[in-house]
């Protein structure tokens, strides 16, 4: 009987955490760290912003001014005259703000001491930095208040306190906190080490890239496939072994290599279902603990196996190049973000099927799509609207090309019935996809 994908993922999931080193996590330099996640708090060495400062180009004001009685009018109803005495540029050293007038100060200016708020510079009269005085509106003046168009200092982040937390993703805009604090791209940040994996691809019919094809031959696409895949998941390190159908070299060249390079996974793909010639599983059977090869109820992606050679954890996936990438994301991300904590776990979302589609009977598909960000449907809240999702290619694994132009993986859960357009489904961002 088949495995559920659950059964496999938390098999999967407890192979890996079995044989995880204890020393996942690694110091790298900060210029070679875009993409890998924190491992531990990063701490603010300084207050960001450093200083309370203007958000506007504008005139620094002390709001208690902007309330006192007016000449020929109440406070509430006539507009005001400050005379503006000094100017303020981002970059400038600190100025002092004078009682009774208005200090020019461009955004980013450390805010005048003794001012406590900014009026936009298109708000008062004439709107204008080379004016001796400005007029203040009696609405613009009733309207500002204390911190008004003003950044107090530390309220992006304290002095001290967490800048980004454990498990931050060192994307574009924590890089550029890193930066902002004063890091340069020689420092160091603690984050969480991926495994070293050693992907193990061919088959006497797989030939490497560049090589002239030969009647029956196909070149390696799951070498560099996966390759790819473990890279951006945050693997630490990704060596190739490269083998053919013979079964007694393998099992030599895969102990061989474990033994002395000591990789934390070992992943492989094909030759494990079921021909003559699977040489994954008639190796691993030899040689590996703990091993088990079957079927996961889902497609692509069905004939699945895993054990251990020499206390490594091998993953093998199946041959079919949609079904190793399929069964990465499927299987081995969730494994990997849930014990090495190196790639984000899966993020299902909710979209509509934009075409009718058949299930499978008793098997999950993860069939490749499209997602219309554009097209959808209202929400009943009506706070925004579900996308619609288009399949690309068929069902076949061997439809890589169009798994090439896919940006989701679609969840159709297994029935016996068609789904109408518009049925409700789970569809899994990755990476990838055609940019109109
Ligand atoms: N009698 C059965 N046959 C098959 C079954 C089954 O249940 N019973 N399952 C099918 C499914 S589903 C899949 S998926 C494949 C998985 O087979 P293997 O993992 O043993 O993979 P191979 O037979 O070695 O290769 C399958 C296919 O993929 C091509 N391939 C393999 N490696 C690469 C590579 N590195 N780059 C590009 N292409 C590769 C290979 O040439 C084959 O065409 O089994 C079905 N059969
Ligand atoms: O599962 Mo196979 O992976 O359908 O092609």
């Amino acid at each position: 009987m088949a495995r559920s994908m659950e059964q496999h993922r938390s098999a999967l999931r407890e192979l890996l955490a079995r044989t995880r080193p204890d020393d996942a996590a690694a110091l790298l330099r900060l210029d070679a760290a875009a993409g890998r996640i924190l491992a531990g708090d990063l701490l603010a060495p300084l207050a960001l912003p450093p200083e309370t400062n203007s958000q506007m180009d504008g005139f620094a004001v002390c709001t208690a001014d902007l309330r006192a009685p007016r000449v020929g009018g109440d406070a509430a109803a006539a507009p005001l005259e400050l005379p503006v005495v000094g100017i303020s540029a981002a970059g400038s050293p600190p100025a002092r703000h004078e009682c009774g007038a208005a200090t020019a100060v461009m955004t980013g200016a450390v805010l005048p001491e003794g001012a406590d708020a900014v009026i936009p510079v298109e708000r008062v009269h004439p709107p204008r930095f080379d004016t001796p005085v400005i007029t203040v509106p009696a609405e613009t003046a009733a309207a500002t208040a204390p911190g008004t168009f003003v950044r107090e200092a530390g309220s992006d982040v304290a002095r001290g306190a967490v800048a980004l937390p454990a498990g931050t993703v060192l994307g574009p805009a924590a890089l550029g906190v890193c930066a902002a604090l004063g890091l340069t791209g020689a420092d160091t940040v603690l984050v969480r080490r991926g495994p070293r994996v050693l992907v193990v691809s061919g088959g006497d019919e797989v030939l490497p890239a560049g090589a002239p094809l030969r009647p029956g031959t196909v070149h390696d696409a799951n070498g560099p496939l996966l390759r790819s895949w473990f890279e951006s998941a945050g693997a630490e390190s990704v060596t190739h072994l490269r083998v053919d159908d013979d079964v007694d070299a393998f099992t030599a060249r895969l102990r061989c290599t474990v033994g002395e390079d000591h990789p934390d996974l070992v992943v492989t793909s094909g030759g494990i279902s079921a021909g003559a010639f699977e040489v994954v599983r008639q190796a691993l059977e030899r040689i590996a603990a703990d091993v088990w090869f079957g079927h996961v109820a889902v497609q692509p992606g069905g004939p699945q196996g895993c054990g251990t050679v020499l206390g490594v954890p091998v993953l093998c996936l199946p041959g079919n190049p949609v079904s190793t990438w399929v069964s990465c994301e499927s299987f081995v991300r969730p494994a990997l973000a849930a014990v090495w904590g190196c790639c984000a776990p899966p993020r299902w979302v909710e979209a509509r099927l934009g075409e009718t589609m058949t299930p499978l009977d008793g098997r999950t598909q993860l069939r490749r799509g499209i997602l219309d960000t554009v097209g959808g449907s209202d929400l009943p809240d009506g706070t925004g609207r579900v996308p619609r999702v288009s399949l690309v290619g068929g069902a076949s694994s061997h439809l890589l090309t169009a798994a090439a132009r896919a940006d989701v993986l679609v969840r159709i859960p297994p029935g016996t019935d068609p789904l109408p357009v518009g049925t409700a489904v789970a569809v899994l961002p990755v990476a990838g996809g055609v940019v109109a």
